[in-house]
């Protein structure tokens, strides 16, 4: 281990020709705890500083051969002996080699006759001068590698903000040059806002003594830069001021906010920032008291779009739209006088494929339907999206400050609902958000939501019921029942959301679903050989107004695969009444196919057999509500019967569906009904369960 500085014994070369010189320097130095080398003349000094130099140096100037003033220099051209210091002893006290003893590079002289006692003072005097002259310098280095080290520019100042200095690191720029400024007051050289702001501050750190941070921004020839000044005292009447740059972080913390408020697909405000500015905008609006309109518009058919031509063509569909909107609602081409371009709150995207228009100062609703009309109009021109043309439209919901709602979330909230009564209205439909949208209505429209997610996420599954003979319980049929399975409300049943699905039309998409699964399900079952009887699918009235409805159906037969004959629509007695030549012909064709018809719940309407005759229906389902009453109800067991013998004239099947009990069977059995579907064979099974019925082949009633 090295012993630390101060424990080391100062090390000092005496150079002397005079023998006893150089013993009395060597004694007297000794005595101060130097430990002493000797060279007796410049030569053998020379040849000794080749090694380890001393810290002192005690030099005779006048010596034969190389004298002091020589051995001096040649010390001081050594890198490593520069700052070595050198006491020459001098015998001439004359002035003109005390002036060639310090140009040679002497740190001091002696005059000869030595003072001796004074000797080893001033020899400690000198090498203590000399250290800290070095650790001095080395201070200064340090600190001027680091203001290079530092981005800064700083600046010395007295504390009425004269500057006294100035550095600048590396790549700091100053906002002014440097001699511009050099002894000039602050506010000579910058704009008197700015130089106000630095002012405070040098006051502020002068008085307090404390560390004081100042903001600012300079117009530079390439825009605005912005500034943090650091002031500290460095002295009773000056102050340090570390002024850094800061316009790349706040370009980032821009950025940052652009990513945190703004939504990156089409640079809109997203939610956040929109549901901030619009509460300011209120605010602003009630103080004025001024009404301000929501327009909430949500794109119809955008998800179409996006499972069609995938999500790149969704985005890009999306940046038209908000590009279109911000270009006609900038171009004023929306509202007579330009909306609110200074607060940016004019169009926002929420997410998806909402967006928010704002209308502030409300002249009357008027304008507001003017603008929704407009907002329909512009959308519904198509978007040229990869080569294609796609056209969408729009359903706004619309909600008025202070009518609607007294803040952001609830105005956005009602806009919203009025929104979903809306496109509950037929889509490209504005609506005003209305209080009498009952919770009611409100729940039906929120199921109706819901019921269009749960298309979207697959939460829908098909249960199937077996029908079997009368007789044997052979399996002859399965009717395929829907089941949906909602993420908050559990399984649903279909007499909750089967009428929704038919008023909102979402039955045509779920109609298709629930064929195509089915025929999918009997394909596959059929591919493990097992073989299957043929499945009923029930079809709404509302599936059959559909455009093309037959032939959708024609086209999930071809695309599943499954021999026509497989397939059993049940159709409602309401379809017959409302017989149509287009309709009837379609029915023949898919008849002509392989497909079958029956009648469900017959027996209910108005249906007389004349209509039944009039279409390829092959077989009747009496109603469970007649089933439920047999064998003991004399109604029932009459209108059973004469279903029963009715169908058999006019050649048709006939089936009793909700046969619960022994009892229903046997009436049935007696009555000659050949089919049977109900809990006392089987309740509706989920696929595999009925591929285990069907390995069976029958089901046994209970005796
Ligand atoms: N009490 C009792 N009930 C029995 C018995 N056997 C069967 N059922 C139930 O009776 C209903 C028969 O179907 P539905 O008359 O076509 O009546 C169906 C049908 O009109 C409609 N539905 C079901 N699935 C679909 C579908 O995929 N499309 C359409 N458009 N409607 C469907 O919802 C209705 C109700 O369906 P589910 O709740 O599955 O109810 C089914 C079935 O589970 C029994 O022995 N006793």
């Amino acid at each position: 281990m090295t012993p630390p500085e101060e424990a080391k014994r100062p090390t000092v070369l005496i150079v002397d020709d005079d023998h006893v010189m150089r013993m009395l320097e060597q004694e007297t130095l000794t005595q101060f705890d130097f430990e002493v080398s000797v060279a007796a003349d410049g030569e053998e000094a020379l040849a000794l500083l080749t090694g380890q130099p001393p810290d002192l140096i005690l030099l005779d100037v006048d010596m034969p051969g190389v004298d002091g003033f020589a051995v001096c220099r040649h010390i001081r051209q050594r890198w490593d002996m520069s700052e070595v210091p050198v006491i020459m002893v001098t015998g001439m006290d004359d002035i003109e080699s005390i002036n060639q003893a310090y140009q040679s590079g002497a740190s001091d002289f002696i005059s000869k006759p030595i003072n001796w006692p004074i000797l080893g003072h001033r020899a400690r005097y000198v090498l203590r001068s000399a250290q800290e002259a070095r650790q001095l310098r080395e201070l200064e280095e340090k600190q001027a590698a680091i203001v290079r080290a530092m981005p800064d520019m700083i600046f010395l100042m007295n504390r009425y903000g004269v500057h006294l200095d100035y550095k600048a690191g590396f790549g700091a720029e100053p906002y002014v040059p440097a001699n511009d400024f050099l002894g000039r007051k602050v506010s000579e050289v910058l704009p008197g806002d700015v130089a106000e702001i630095i002012l405070r501050g040098v006051e502020r750190a002068s008085e307090c003594g404390d560390l004081q941070s100042v903001v600012y921004q300079l117009s530079m020839p390439d825009g605005i830069h912005h500034y943090e000044g650091r002031i500290a005292p460095s002295g009773p009447e000056t102050v340090v001021m570390v002024v850094r740059d800061i316009t790349l972080q706040k370009l980032n913390e821009e950025k940052i906010r652009r990513l945190a408020y703004f939504d990156t697909l089409t640079g809109m405000p997203n939610r956040e920032s929109f549901l901030e500015k619009l509460d300011l905008e209120l605010l602003r609006a009630s103080r004025a008291k001024r009404q301000v309109a929501l327009l909430f518009l949500d794109l119809d058919g955008f998800k179409r779009v996006n499972d069609t031509l995938g999500h790149s063509a969704g985005d890009y569909l999306l940046q038209a739209v908000a590009g279109r909107l911000k270009e006609k609602l900038r171009a004023g081409d929306l509202l007579t006088r330009p909306a609110l371009e200074k607060t940016g709150l004019h169009l926002a995207r929420l997410g998806g494929d909402e967006f928010t228009v704002v209308l502030p100062d409300l002249d009357g609703t008027q304008t507001v339907s003017m603008v929704a009309e407009r907002l329909q109009a512009l959308l519904g021109r198509p978007f040229r999206i990869g080569g294609q043309e796609i056209t969408v439209t729009a359903s706004i919901g619309i909600a008025i400050f202070p009518e609607d709602g007294d803040d952001a979330a609830s105005l956005l909230k009602h806009a919203d609902t009025a929104m979903y009564h809306a496109k509950d209205q037929g889509r490209n439909n504005w609506q005003l958000y209305n209080r009498s949208l009952t919770a009611e209505t409100m729940a039906r429209i929120r199921l109706e939501n819901d019921l269009r997610k749960g298309l979207e996420r697959d939460e829908f599954r098909l249960l199937y019921q077996p029908q079997v003979r009368a007789d044997d319980g052979t399996i002859v049929g399965l009717e395929a029942l829907i089941r949906w399975q909602h993420p908050e409300h559990g399984v649903v049943s279909p007499a909750q959301f089967i009428p929704v699905a038919e008023d909102s039309g979402l039955i045509v998409a779920i109609g298709d679903w629930v064929l195509r699964t089915a025929c999918r399900q009997l394909c596959s079952w059929q591919a493990t050989g097992l073989e299957t009887p043929r499945v009923a699918v029930n079809v709404s009235a509302r599936q059959l107004r559909a455009h093309d409805f037959l032939g959708s159906v024609a086209a999930i037969i071809a695309e599943t695969g499954i021999e026509p004959g497989q397939v059993e629509l049940e159709l409602t007695e309401s379809i017959l009444m409302e017989p149509e030549a287009r309709r009837i012909d379609g029915f023949h064709r898919l008849r002509a196919l392989g497909v079958h018809f029956s009648i469900d719940d017959f027996g209910t309407g108005y249906s007389s057999l004349s209509y039944v005759k009039r279409f390829p229906i092959g077989m009747l389902k009496i109603d469970q509500s007649f089933v439920r009453g047999l064998p003991g109800n004399a109604d029932d067991a009459g209108i059973t019967t004469a279903i029963i013998a009715m169908a058999h004239s006019l050649g048709l099947e006939v089936i009793a569906e909700g046969v619960e009990t022994r009892a229903q069977l046997d009436f049935l059995r007696r009555a000659n009904c050949q089919k049977i579907q109900g809990y006392l064979f089987s309740r509706p099974r989920p696929p595999d369960e009925v591929e285990q019925l069907l390995r069976q082949g029958s089901i046994r009633p209970p005796p």
